[in-house]
């Protein structure tokens, strides 16, 4: 038997971490057994489904790499299959007409509540023959009065479900129109689904499921309801309260599987450690190991994991997903320096590849401005001899790399007796306008020689404006 997963959210919104690592979850056990993996939309809520929700939720797929091996499925493409079963399920008595009225279902309700007891539908209709002038009936379920539902659930073990505890379900409203319960029934038994995986605000909607499938003379899939992930405030992260989009971290600059790595270690563990490769998390998955409370996502643990994977990725890596960050900003990475090098300056000490790109526009791209506090602390007059003696060194540089760059630098700092740092955050400055950036002479390797020259050229002549449009009529500078 082939396994087959799913996720299937419903599309009102953009995918968020918690509906993610559901999705994850799904997707590693599938991956594990060398089984299918399908995307299905919900989409029969039609107020509340978009087409650009269908689009945010394959777009964060796409990003996080959880590929489907089938679909994306749309359950309202599948009105009439759901039909069909609904009328199976009335043909073998399985189903019934109910023509209760709501005001007629609430008046019972509210003596249900004033009896003290638990409010649900009566059954009124389960045996009724004939039809009711006037009113379009609904297609209830005829869920068994006694017995037991036995749910052998992967990650919680045996859950026990009382049917005298289940209502009938409505199956098909007046309108014709299925339910949640029905449509996922009918699509998870047409599209072969061997486990469900899905999150555990789904329980309760388990027993009811398993009947309608052994009514249809079907097993149901084994389960696995997984918990939920809570925000801060210890409520449920849902597309309708404070769940961050999977897509605002990629805007953000986390690595697909710094978060993926994230969310995976987020309920689940393998003895004590962090990191773990997609390959290795497939590999060691066990869907029972996951817990069963829920957690609280942690923003701090994420940004340190998505620092170590900037750390120790593949340049290439980073650099393929760094250049969409700096397309954001206006820049084409093939008009500078090999990509790659630019990363592999930065990659000690990023946090994220918004950093990364931030710090990386000087080397692409010509800037007006210094940052005020670093160039009023570092382009002084006093430097401006050994900086122009510098850049004239630099001029007749044999070659442009960082070893010579550095010897020449250190020649000319011995040469004023300065510090090494007197000389060389001065022409950090002139060169990136800022006082960051990677060790200065693989800096200026990236930057060239020519645009290292215009701009220490920029900063002398900075220097000198700034000099005389500072001096007061006595001849003293007064910064
Ligand atoms: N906070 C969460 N933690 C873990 N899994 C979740 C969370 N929220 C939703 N899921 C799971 O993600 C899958 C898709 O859910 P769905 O699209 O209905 O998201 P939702 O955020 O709950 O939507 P809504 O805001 O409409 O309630 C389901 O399996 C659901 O159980």
């Amino acid at each position: 038997m082939t396994v087959c997963t799913r996720f299937a959210p419903s599309p009102t919104g953009y995918l968020h971490v918690g509906g993610a690592r559901t999705a994850l979850f799904s997707w590693l056990y599938a991956r594990k057994h060398g089984g299918r993996f399908i995307l299905r939309m919900e989409d029969t809520d039609r107020e509340r489904s978009s087409v650009e929700s269908v689009n945010a939720i394959l777009e964060g797929m796409t990003w996080l790499g959880l590929e489907y091996d089938e679909g994306p499925f749309y359950q309202t493409e599948r009105f009439s299959r759901y039909r069909e079963i609904v009328e199976q399920l009335l043909a073998s008595g399985h189903a019934y007409l109910c023509y209760c009225t709501r005001e007629e279902l609430e008046a019972r309700r509210a003596e249900q509540i004033a009896r003290k007891e638990k409010p649900r539908y009566d059954g009124r209709c389960r045996e009724r023959q004939s039809p009711r002038e006037g009113v379009s009936p609904v297609v209830r379920f005829k869920n068994p009065l006694e017995g037991q539902v036995l749910i052998r659930d992967l990650v919680r073990g045996t859950v026990v479900f009382q049917n005298s505890e289940l209502d009938d379900l409505i199956l098909a409203r007046a309108d014709g129109t299925p339910t949640y319960n029905l449509t996922v029934v009918v699509d998870d038994m047409d599209m072969g689904m061997t486990h469900v995986i899905r999150g555990d605000d789904h329980l309760n909607n388990t027993p009811r499921q398993s009947n309608i499938f052994y009514a249809l003379g079907k097993e149901p899939p084994v389960y696995g309801h997984v918990p939920m992930i809570l925000g801060p405030d210890r409520q449920r992260l849902s597309k309708r309260h404070g769940a961050v989009s999977v897509i605002s971290y990629r805007e953000a600059g986390y690595l697909p599987e710094a978060l993926l790595n994230y969310l995976v270690r987020l309920g689940w563990s393998h003895g004590d450690q962090e990191v773990f490769s997609v390959d290795e998390m497939i590999k060691l998955f066990d869907i029972a190991d996951v817990n069963q409370s829920a957690s609280i996502f942690n923003p701090e643990k994420l940004l340190w994991l998505n620092q170590q994977y900037i750390k120790k990725s593949e340049p290439a890596h980073i650099a393929h997903h760094l250049s969409w960050h700096l397309g954001r900003l206006g820049i084409d990475p093939s008009e500078g320096p090999d990509l790659i090098a630019v990363v592999q300056a930065q990659q000690e000490r990023a946090k994220t590849l918004v950093e990364m790109a931030h710090n990386s526009v000087p080397f692409y791209r010509d800037f007006d401005g210094y940052e005020e506090t670093a160039a009023r602390k570092h382009l002084k007059a006093s430097v401006r001899e050994p900086l122009q003696d510098l850049r004239d060194r630099f001029e007749k540089a044999q070659c442009w790399e960082a070893s010579t760059l550095h010897e020449i630098l250190l020649a000319t700092v011995e040469r004023y007796e300065l510090k090494l740092g007197k000389l060389a955050q001065p022409l950090r400055v002139a060169v990136m306008g800022r006082p960051i950036s990677p060790p200065i002479d693989v800096t200026l390797e990236l930057i060239g020689r020519e645009r290292t020259l215009a701009r220490i050229d920029q900063a002398l002549a900075w220097m000198s404006h700034r000099e005389t449009s500072t001096a007061t009529p006595s001849g003293h500078e007064t910064a």
